[in-house]
């Protein structure tokens, strides 16, 4: 219960709207720890978001990372801000099987770099389909080096992508903050802590009334790598 405390660190910025979260309980089908799985609904006007605080185990987390950490697809993509070409502040990769080899995200393209998924990642996600009885065709990686890595505001709201579909995002290594921003009053803005073996889901409406971001977090000297399985069209 401490552990919960700890998670549910959500703040509100200067905004009157009120902050209040909500814990429920869900059963996780098809899992060998078959056994009730905590999680918490975010409470945010005109959106669905959801965390449960730890699907993986320590060992698990350390293990997945290093997995992940020693793909040979990491790079870290080009975008282009105001016509001028930028380097992603992080590294990206990303497997699953597009018509054209590409997804369109933030104003880059993303190149897939295998249509085959690492057989440890398919066991992520099959781990993530059973928990949120869904299915996902495509999984963006993201590595945070460190805090001086992040990713700017957006919405997850391209054409490619099943509209008002699931976007579950899978975290391991340093705690990061994950913030989200109302698209019609800035200033109204929650966070919250994703740790280590955490999963957050944002469905519904949520890409068409708020951005989200990875701030930089300069005290940060560890990495972190998200999974971000998506719905593609
Ligand atoms: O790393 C994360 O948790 C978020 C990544 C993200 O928002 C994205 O890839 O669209
Ligand atoms: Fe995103």
């Amino acid at each position: 219960m401490k552990r919960h405390a700890q998670v549910l660190q959500l703040e509100k910025s200067d905004s009157t709207q009120d902050t209040t979260i909500t814990r429920k309980k869900a059963k996780i089908p098809n899992i060998s720890h078959n056994h009730e799985q905590n999680f918490i609904q975010l409470e945010m006007f005109q959106a669905q978001v959801y965390y449960y605080h730890s699907i993986f185990s320590l060992q698990d987390c350390l293990k997945y990372y290093s997995d992940l950490a020693s793909l040979p697809y990491w790079s870290r993509p080009v975008f282009k801000i105001f016509g001028r070409p930028a380097t992603a502040a992080r590294l990206t990769c990303s497997f699953g099987s597009t018509p054209d080899k590409t997804y369109r995200y933030s104003g880059t393209v993303a190149k897939v770099d295998s249509i085959d998924y690492p057989p440890f990642i398919t066991i992520i996600k099959d781990i993530i389909e059973s928990i949120l009885n869904a299915k996902f065709n495509f999984v963006l990686l993201n590595w945070y080096q460190n805090g001086n890595d992040s990713i700017g505001a957006h919405a997850d709201d391209e054409g490619s992508l099943v509209p008002q579909g699931v976007i579950a995002c899978v975290s391991f290594g340093a705690p990061r903050t994950f913030m989200f921003q109302n698209k019609c009053d800035k200033k109204l803005v929650h966070k919250i802590i994703l740790e280590n073996g955490s999963l957050i889901v944002m469905k519904g409406t949520t890409q068409q009334f708020w951005k989200h971001s990875i701030p930089k977090e300069k005290k940060i000297k560890d990495g972190r790598i998200s999974l971000t399985f998506r719905q593609l069209k």
